[in-house]
């Protein structure tokens, strides 16, 4: 396919390639220090060049690199080719690009990307260059997606300086960021970045007439204008294309841009508007073709048939049009075949009607255009609204005795799905006083009199009514409560703490249910290193004060175990002996897993044994319960492949580089991760 492209780029061409830009390029690449820009504007090619200067630079920098080789010199079909490689590179970075979301479906993307027949078209046999702009616009997207706002910016800043309709995604990147980060100085900055970017590159032509009116003033850009209409004879005239775009803006703001599904059907949409509504050129495809491919890299076979259809009435259209160039690109080649009469007229002299061919062909074409645009709609929102993270945040609840693990595995949940997915909060928040209280000589910590859980409880519901909630803290370092601070929900909520399941109407209220159980001893030791090192007790104190605890330890603690989905149990895997508190001793700790039955969990269980032999042990026991054991640790790369493979709905949650850990706490992550997104939260208890 990569010969196949380049050595159509050498020998086929339109007179979009070989009139306008070919010309253009060579002036520049003769001259460097004059502006073609000028020398096009004096010679009355206005049209020549619609591009801002990164175009240039990009298009003209292999014919450069070989001027000193006597590229000048070289026959057209070789200067067509060094032409042609900037083009290639473009592509080929997209397909990197597409490659990289789409984590085992390079053959797909393969396919639809780098084969597809209309993208290859625009830009081997007709030569227009928007893969360029939209090459770039991808890598600017995955950087973004990335998180690498600056890297990102930059791109785009180059994007636009390769085309300026690119502007158009402006706003959608900037409410995607304000999603991410809700930050006005993020959103600033991107843009003062993207703006510098494209200034610094056209810096020396911006001061060029001839510039300024080629590039932004061009035929093409004006098309905007031309879809108007007057609501009465001498009203102003109604943009008909703005207007639209406006309203998807408008649509984007309502729905929050909140994963790259999301925020990539908007680009669509919005490049799909302007094709739908203006009579496009060929090229103009190039805008929205590669967005299909994003949704259709994951669609079935059958569903694929749509975006096939597309891309045959494109290319029956574009043959049937009166403006036809089938034959004139084989202008160098076959000079005479390409003088001929194109399809239009020709049907038109066999006596067909030949424009209501050609506008048959048309109406397919945006008929089938506008189906894609539905499909993805369809793929992109409708996904959002069936997903249970929709309406309101999905809370998890995690509890178990003191050092029993609840922050830890809180913390690892919250490096998996980011805060900007999920808050945390934490039960010991709600302590009705401070340390050093008398008080606490009357109650214990672990008492539920020592803490308000029916507050907690307005807390929880009022953030699963997507309200605001103000909250203070319990800073364990000073034993004091800090200032109420604001807690927004997000869509996955934690709440961690001693009794988050012993008020009937909280555990009915959470979604999932974690019971933090390790081993006594193993408990007691992490106790002892945690709180001699973070809140500077003794070892004495430490002992002596489970031990005054352990009554309310085992009787509003313990007890919640019963009530909850995933029961962790650490153990250590030799006896911890008088080693206990050893502040340089971590024991080798296994982990037994225990679940409620309703989770369906084979398909991942036998996933992980294929991958690791006599790995899982998987049992049921009792009436409400199944068993997962693990007798060896997985790596980090073990879980990567696991959770790539089986927890992929991740993606589609917006987390595209997934922090997952290895050994035990990325089983942990694994299993919680699964159980959000797989079907076992979504039955009820019966
Ligand atoms: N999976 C684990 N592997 C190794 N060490 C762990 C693990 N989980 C917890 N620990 C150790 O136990 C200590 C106590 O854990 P953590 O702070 O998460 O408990 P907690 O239940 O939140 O306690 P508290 O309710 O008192 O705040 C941690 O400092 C950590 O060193
Ligand atoms: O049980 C506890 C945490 O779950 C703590 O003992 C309780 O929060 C008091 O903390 P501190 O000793 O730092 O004042």
């Amino acid at each position: 396919m990569a010969v196949l492209k380049l050595l159509s780029g050498m020998f086929l061409g339109s007179s979009y390639f070989s009139s306008l830009f070919f010309p253009f390029f060579e002036n520049f690449a003769t001259n460097p220090f004059q502006s073609p820009y000028v020398i096009s504007w004096h010679e009355g090619d206005a049209a020549a060049f619609p591009y801002p200067a990164f175009m240039l630079y990009f298009m003209v920098a292999p014919r450069l690199l070989m001027a000193p080789f006597g590229a000048a010199m070289w026959p057209l079909p070789l200067k067509f080719l060094l032409y042609h490689i900037p083009l290639f590179v473009a592509d080929l970075t997209m397909l990197a690009v597409f490659i990289r979301w789409f984590h085992g479906r390079s053959r797909r993307v393969i396919l639809l990307l780098w084969c597809s027949p209309v993208l290859f078209y625009i830009s081997y046999i007709h030569g227009q260059l928007d893969v360029v702009p939209i090459s770039l616009l991808s890598v600017s997207l995955y950087l973004l997606f990335r998180e690498r706002l600056t890297g990102s910016a930059i791109v785009l800043g180059l994007g636009l300086a390769a085309k300026t309709h690119l502007v158009m995604t402006l706003p959608f990147f900037l409410l995607y960021i304000w999603r991410h980060r809700e930050r006005t100085q993020a959103l600033l900055s991107y843009v003062g970045l993207v703006v510098l970017t494209f200034v610094l590159v056209n810096m020396p032509f911006l001061f060029d007439h001839a510039f300024r009116h080629m590039v932004f003033e061009n035929l093409e850009q004006k098309k905007i204008g031309q879809v108007a209409f007057r609501l009465a004879r001498n009203s102003p005239e109604f943009y008909a294309i703005p207007a639209a775009y406006i309203l998807l803006v408008f649509y984007a703001l309502r729905i929050k841009i909140q994963n790259r599904d999301i925020f990539i059907m908007f680009l669509g949409f919005a490049f799909g508007v302007m094709l739908l509504f203006i009579n496009p050129m060929p090229g103009w495809y190039y805008w929205v073709v590669p967005f299909l491919v994003y949704f259709f890299s994951r669609a079935s076979l059958v569903q694929c048939l749509l975006f096939v259809a597309l891309q045959f009435s494109y290319l029956l259209y574009f043959g049937l049009s009166p403006t036809s160039d089938y034959r004139e690109v084989f202008q160098s080649v076959l000079p005479q075949f390409a003088q001929g009469p194109n399809l239009y007229t020709l049907f038109a002299s066999a006596g067909f009607n030949a424009p209501m061919l050609s506008d048959g062909a048309f109406t397919l074409m945006q008929t089938l255009l506008i189906a894609n645009c539905l499909w993805i709609y369809w793929r992109g929102i409708k996904a959002l609204q069936y997903n249970k993270f929709s309406s309101h945040s999905f809370l998890i609840g995690i509890a178990g005795d003191s050092g029993s693990g609840k922050s830890t595995l809180t913390e690892n949940l919250l490096e998996l799905f980011t805060p900007s997915h999920m808050t945390a909060l934490c039960g010991d928040d709600m302590h009705k006083w401070q340390r050093g209280h008398a008080k606490w000589k009357e109650y214990t910590h672990l008492n539920p009199k020592g803490n308000e859980l029916h507050q907690e409880l307005h807390y929880l519901a009022a953030l699963r009514q997507n309200m605001t909630i103000f909250r203070r803290h319990y800073d364990h370092t000073t034993g004091e409560f800090t200032e109420a601070i604001a807690i927004t929900p997000k869509p996955l909520m934690v709440m961690e703490g001693l009794h988050t399941f012993l008020l009937k109407p909280t555990r009915t209220m959470l979604d999932l249910k974690i019971f933090m159980s390790p081993d006594e001893m193993l408990q007691l030791h992490w106790k002892i290193q945690r709180d001699m090192l973070k809140r500077g007790y003794s070892k004495e104190q430490i002992i002596a004060s489970v031990e005054a605890r352990r009554t309310d330890a085992e009787r509003y603690v313990k007890v919640q175990a019963h009530a909850a989905d995933i029961v962790f149990t650490f153990f250590p895997i030799e006896p911890i002996g008088d080693r206990l508190g050893d502040l340089d001793y971590n024991p080798a700790v296994g982990l037994r897993i225990m679940l409620s039955n309703r989770f369906y969990l084979d398909p991942l269980l036998d996933g992980i044994s294929a991958l690791y032999q006599q790995n899982v042990k998987h049992y049921y026991e009792c009436e409400n319960w199944q068993i997962i054991e693990f007798m060896d640790f997985l790596p980090f790369e073990a879980i990567e492949q696991i959770g790539e493979k089986y927890v992929s709905d991740i993606q589609d949650f917006g987390i595209y580089a997934p922090a997952w850990k290895g050994g035990w706490e990325g089983v942990q992550q694994i299993i919680v991760a699964y159980i959000i997104f797989h079907d076992g939260t979504r039955f009820p208890e019966f």
